[in-house]
């Protein structure tokens, strides 16, 4: 929208581990509208889960500045509060707790972030059945189909109705039917409710298919307009 700030603002960002032998980001800028979807693609080690890290206030730079979701992302109280409330991440591999069912799974954030129960339960019915795993919500993970898992995994991400997705290889684990389904509904539930996404991706064909593809190389990124 016209006048709203950037979903994700970043200035200047370095961040290194192994007290500064290993220098993963090396000044990067980037801007991220509302509404937009971006691929992060790069070899491997190039530092994308790292910068996927940064925006959600998981790793904490050395220096530069990051506003994710209109808020500059700096104590440990503010990066809880953007995870519990602006913030949804789904991984490579799916998280999701075995021995719990899907339904469990996916009140865990509701919890964590204080959401109602009743309005809870209406969305992870709309969520499941836009993924298709109404069939499944009561069955334990460790019972679930790879595809299943991704695609509940999304739906966990989704219930405390993110502002912005983190996708860290989302469909890395899945075989080409599967990937191609997931990341099919992934874009689709994205896009019709208006959040922006940001996942780093070594799958040039699924990058293509969002709004910018960014290319990360020697810790910075090489297309940031
Ligand atoms: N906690 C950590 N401690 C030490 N080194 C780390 C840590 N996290 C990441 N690194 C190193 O930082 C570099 C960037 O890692 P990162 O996971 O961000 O890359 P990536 O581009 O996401 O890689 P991939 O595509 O293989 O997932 C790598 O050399 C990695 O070994």
């Amino acid at each position: 929208m016209k006048g709203d700030p950037d979903m994700v603002e970043i200035h200047d960002v370095w961040k290194s581990f192994d007290r500064g032998r290993i220098e993963v980001l090396r000044g990067v800028d980037l801007r991220v509208r509302r509404g937009e979807t971006v691929a992060l693609c790069g070899t491997s080690g190039c530092g994308k889960s790292t910068l996927l890290n940064v925006i959600a206030g998981l790793e904490y730079p050395e220096s530069g500045s990051v506003r994710t979701a209109g808020r500059m992302v700096g104590s440990e109280r503010e990066r809880v509060d953007l995870l519990r409330h602006k913030v949804g991440f789904v991984f490579q591999l799916h998280h999701l707790m075995p021995d719990l069912t899907l339904e469990e799974n996916c009140f865990v954030p509701v919890i964590a972030a204080g959401g109602k129960r009743d309005d809870a339960m209406r969305l992870l019915h709309e969520l499941a059945e836009a993924t298709g795993v109404s069939h499944c919500l009561k069955q334990r993970v460790r019972e679930l189909s790879g595809g299943e898992r991704q695609r509940g995994a999304l739906v966990r991400s989704l219930m405390n109705e993110p502002e912005l997705l983190l996708g860290d290889e989302p469909t890395g684990a899945l075989d080409e039917a599967n990937r191609e389904k997931v990341f099919a509904i992934l874009l689709d539930l994205v896009r019709s409710k208006g959040r922006t996404l940001v996942m780093a991706t070594h799958d040039l064909d699924l990058a293509k298919r969002c709004d910018r593809v960014l290319r990360m190389r020697d810790g910075h990124i090489l297309d940031a307009a």
